[in-house]
Parts: C-alpha cells; sequence; structure tokens
C-alpha cells in the first residue's frame, strides 16, 4: 500500500514514515523543510515542496498516486501564530486546501488529519470529548479547525473520502531506537525547552503563567508518546479499511501533568537542577487540556503502550543529549 506524508521530514511525520517504512508500506514524503531535516526521513522519497506551489504537488501526487494520505505538514507554533495569523491560515488552511483539490482530483480513497486539541480553546470540562464545543482561542487553532471542516464539507459533497481527523494532545518523545527524534528551528514546546534548559542550551526554563486555576497554577497539558500517537495512525487506518466511518478522534492518554510536575519529571531525569523562573501566562495558551480517549480506545485496535511520562521524557533525553 502506499502513503503520501506531508510533513514526513518533520518531528511526528518522521516517526509516522519510520513505522509505515517498518511494516512495509511505499512511502513517499513531501516537505519544504521549513521546520525539517531531510535526515529524518528513514524510508522511502523525499520530494522538497510546498503544499503551496500547487502544481509540483498535484503532479508528485499524481506521479506517485498513493491509496493513502496522511496529512502532517503545518506550522505548528501556538505562540507565532498569535504574530503571524495570515502566515498560519495561508500555510495551514490554504496548504490544505490544495491538498483536498489535489485528492479530489486524482480520486484518492483514504486521508487522515493531523488535528490538534487547540481547537478545543478554554475547555468547559475535562477531560473534553470530540463532541465539546470547538472555539479556538489562538489563529493555529482557528487554522486547524477550517481544515477539518473543509475535509467534512468536502465529503458531504458526495466525494467517497474515507477521512479520520486526528486531534493530537501535546506529543513528546522520540524513537526508542534514537533514530530520530525531536528537532526545530526555534523550540518551543514544553519538554524539548526544559531539556535545553539541563543541557545548559538555553540559561533557563520560563514558565509561562503560575496563576492558571489548576492545582498548583500552572497550566495542564495530556503528553502522549509520539510512538503510540503515530501507531494510533495505523490502528485507525486500518479501522476505516475494514468499513469504519470516518470521524473525529481524540488521541491522548485521558491524564494531565502540570508544567511544574514536568519540569520535576526532567530535573529527575537528566539529573540536572536547571534554573526555573517565572513569567506571565503566554498568550494563546489554555488553562487545561486532556483527552476523552474513549472514542479511539472502543473503536480501533489503539493500545498505548508508552503511556508513562518517565518514558516520554527519558526517550526524549536519549535523543536530545545526543544533537
Ligand atoms: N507536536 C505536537 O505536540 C502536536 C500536537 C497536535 C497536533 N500536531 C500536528 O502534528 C503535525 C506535525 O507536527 P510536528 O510537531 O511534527 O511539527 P514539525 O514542524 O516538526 O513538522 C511539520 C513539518 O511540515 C513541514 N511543512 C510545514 N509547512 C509546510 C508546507 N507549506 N509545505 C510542505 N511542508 C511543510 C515542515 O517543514 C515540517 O517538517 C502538525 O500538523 C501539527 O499541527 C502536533
Ligand atoms: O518554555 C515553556 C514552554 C511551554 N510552557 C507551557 O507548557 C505548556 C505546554 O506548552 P507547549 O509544549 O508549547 O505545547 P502547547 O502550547 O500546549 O501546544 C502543543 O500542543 C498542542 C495540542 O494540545 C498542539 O496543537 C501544538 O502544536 C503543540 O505545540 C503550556 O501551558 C505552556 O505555556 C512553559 O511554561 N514554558
Amino acid at each position: 500500500m502506499r502513503v503520501f506524508v506531508t510533513g514526513g521530514a518533520g518531528y511526528i511525520g518522521s516517526h509516522m514514515v519510520k513505522l509505515l517504512g517498518e511494516k512495509g508500506f511505499e512511502v513517499l514524503t513531501y516537505d519544504n523543510l521549513s521546520n525539517g531535516r531531510k535526515e529524518a526521513v528513514l524510508y522511502g522519497h523525499l520530494v522538497v515542496g510546498d503544499l503551496l506551489d500547487y502544481e509540483l504537488l498535484e503532479k508528485t501526487l499524481r506521479d506517485f498516486m498513493p491509496d493513502v494520505v496522511m496529512h502532517f505538514a503545518a506550522k505548528v507554533s501556538v505562540e507565532e501564530s498569535v504574530k503571524e495569523p495570515i502566515l498560519y491560515y495561508e500555510n495551514n488552511f490554504c496548504g490544505t486546501l490544495n491538498l483536498l483539490k489535489a485528492v479530489k482530483k486524482l480520486g484518492i480513497g483514504y486521508f487522515i488529519l493531523s488535528s490538534t486539541a487547540a481547537v478545543y480553546g478554554i475547555a468547559q470540562k475535562v477531560p473534553v470529548k470530540e463532541e465539546d464545543p470547538t472555539v479556538p482561542i489562538n489563529p493555529y487553532g482557528w487554522s486547524k479547525l477550517f481544515c477539518e471542516r473543509a475535509l467534512i464539507d468536502l465529503r458531504a459533497s458526495g466525494y467517497p473520502i474515507k477521512y479520520a481527523i486526528l486531534r493530537y494532545f501535546n506529543v513528546a518523545g522520540a524513537d526508542p531506537e534514537g533514530k530520530i527524534g525531536q528537532v526545530s528551528k526555534n523550540p518551543t514546546h514544553l519538554i524539548l525547552r526544559a531539556l535545553k534548559a539541563a543541557k545548559g542550551e538555553i540559561p533557563y526554563l520560563e514558565v509561562y503563567g503560575t496563576d492558571y486555576p489548576t492545582k498548583d497554577g500552572t497550566a495542564i497539558r495530556d503528553y502522549i508518546h509520539v510512538m503510540d500517537l503515530v501507531q494510533a495512525h495505523l490502528d485507525v487506518l486500518e479501522y476505516l479499511m475494514k468499513g469504519g466511518q470516518s470521524d473525529v478522534f481524540n488521541v491522548g492518554y485521558g491524564r494531565g501533568y502540570s508544567v511544574l510536575e514536568i519540569v520535576k519529571v526532567v530535573k529527575e531525569v537528566t539529573g540536572v537542577d536547571f534554573e526555573v523562573k517565572y513569567g506571565p501566562r503566554r498568550e494563546g495558551d489554555p488553562p487545561m487540556l486532556i483527552a476523552d480517549n474513549s472514542k479511539i480506545l472502543q473503536k480501533t485496535s489503539f493500545k498505548p503502550k508508552y503511556d508513562d511520562i518517565y518514558t516520554i521524557v527519558k526517550t526524549a533525553w536519549e535523543w536530545e543529549r545526543k544533537q
């Protein structure tokens, strides 16, 4: 089976490409390398191209003619999206429209979209369920919600695409074999920044906000290991191919850690008591996001294997210390 992976040179996409390659899928990665690295693509070919370059996108898809499109390519920083909203709408939404346009033209049948817990905005209750209100509080979340809508509407218009929209919670950790991991040109993610503080690459870790309505005043997130996340894509694909209905799925573990709890785990795992400073909230950050993952657990064969915060931080640290 042939799988076209957009964003396959990035953090999550490269773990997906590795798993697909190991399982014997034929893979083609399409990535503009704006935040990806060609060395991270361990299987199949890489076409360096932009989603916004419709001609190249359509030609690449036509030449490869995949059975499945897995769409990871996006700009992913909440903070940057608040400062550069047009960039986010253009890259993420217009990019996805180009992809859907080409998919429809070529008659491709399966589509898995990387969406995000950021579509929920300030959750009224946690854990959040897929049918809960989606009112993003930053342009990144809106750009992803628009992509969801476009895909749902394409199906509703009668085009017989089978899709899964996966709303990832906070993805962390690295390939346990140590071949790939998270590399970012401008790292903003909490665990990665904490590890960089432990390495001395940044002078301290700043905690963004200590006045959230949570147990210790810092924001809570549901951290999921990247290996479980990419496995979830195969489980969902199997579900669709066996006749499962197109649907939206939360992908998280259903439990949350505060920023301070993560700091404690990172200090324990690295053995480094790095400096922590306390600053104001970061614009666009909701207080708490935890997945209700019962739908994916019930409907597909997905079974988390790496759902231990120490395993997540350890695999990330093993990768990061080699960089
Ligand atoms: N990391 C997380 O915690 C998280 C959580 C929820 C959802 N997601 C989603 O997962 C997906 C992958 O995120 P990631 O963390 O691996 O980010 P990443 O930046 O490592 O990967 C994204 C890849 O897409 C490529 N890309 C971006 N715009 C492109 C364009 N216009 N054309 C071609 N390639 C382009 C980048 O070069 C990069 O390699 C994204 O869609 C993101 O919204 C990530
Ligand atoms: O140096 C830092 C970095 C982050 N945080 C806090 O840590 C939490 C997690 O932040 P981060 O790791 O940047 O993730 P999120 O902003 O929650 O967003 C991630 O998780 C979303 C899903 O929940 C994805 O959609 C996004 O792509 C991904 O960046 C937030 O409360 C941040 O304010 C800090 O306090 N200090």
